[in-house]
């Protein structure tokens, strides 16, 4: 456990590939000046950097799998304690998705006070990704890798859901409706925290 994030609050951000949660977070962090840590964005830019870890990291990600969980945890944590100083809250977005990086992350970092979970149709999530894909230059917004993206979200993270439900810190969030009306329930659940 490091000290330096002993008492931070966290909030899980979780749901499909496509079902809009970096869109929330950076309306989230607009309003209420949370840290944005979003585990695919911290994953890119190691590959980005052109190390030999990168160019690994890259393949996984392009065949829609998930990347190993100390990885993708180290990457989360190193960028918590960096902020530390100045965060007024971290929104963990794309992580854990599945129940082991969950019980990781509480045993290594500390406990979520929240769980967002954003909700949409696979069908919406296949057309958003599709239509992202058309300028994200992201190498896993295509046919394929959205598909394996979309099962692998139904056999490993959806599970994630079910476990923090046990805890009572669920706020499932349905993600069909415009961006803005899908946010003022995101902020209502935030608002509940207090
Ligand atoms: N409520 C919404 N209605 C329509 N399009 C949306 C909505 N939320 C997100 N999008 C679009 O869908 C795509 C995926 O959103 P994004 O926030 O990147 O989701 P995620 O981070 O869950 O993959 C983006 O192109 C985004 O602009
Ligand atoms: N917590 C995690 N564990 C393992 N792999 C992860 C991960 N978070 C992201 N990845 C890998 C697999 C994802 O398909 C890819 C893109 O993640 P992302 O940017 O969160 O996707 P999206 O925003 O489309 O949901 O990066
Ligand atoms: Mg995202």
């Amino acid at each position: 456990m490091s000290d330096k994030l002993k008492d931070a609050k966290i909030i899980f951000v979780v749901g499909g590939p496509g079902s809009g949660k970096g869109t929330q977070c950076e309306k989230v962090v607009a309003k209420y000046g949370y840290t944005h840590l979003s585990s695919g964005d911290l994953l890119r830019a190691e590959v980005g950097s052109g190390s030999e870890r990168g160019k690994q990291l890259s393949a996984i990600m392009q065949r829609g799998e998930l990347v190993p969980l100390d990885t993708v945890l180290d990457m989360i944590k190193e960028a918590m304690i960096a902020k530390a100083d100045v965060s007024k809250g971290y929104l963990i977005d794309g992580y854990p998705r599945e129940v082991k990086q969950g019980e990781e992350f509480e045993k290594k970092i500390g406990a979520p006070s929240l769980l967002l979970y954003i909700d949409a149709k696979a069908e919406t999530m296949v057309s958003r990704l599709m239509k992202r894909g058309e300028t994200s230059g992201r190498a896993d917004d295509n046919e394929e890798t959205i598909k394996k993206r979309l099962d692998l979200y139904y056999k490993a993270t959806e599970p994630v859901i079910a476990f923090y439900e046990g805890r009572g810190i669920v706020r499932k969030i349905d993600s069909e409706g415009a961006v803005d009306v899908v946010f003022s329930n995101v902020a209502k659940a935030i608002d509940g925290l207090k």
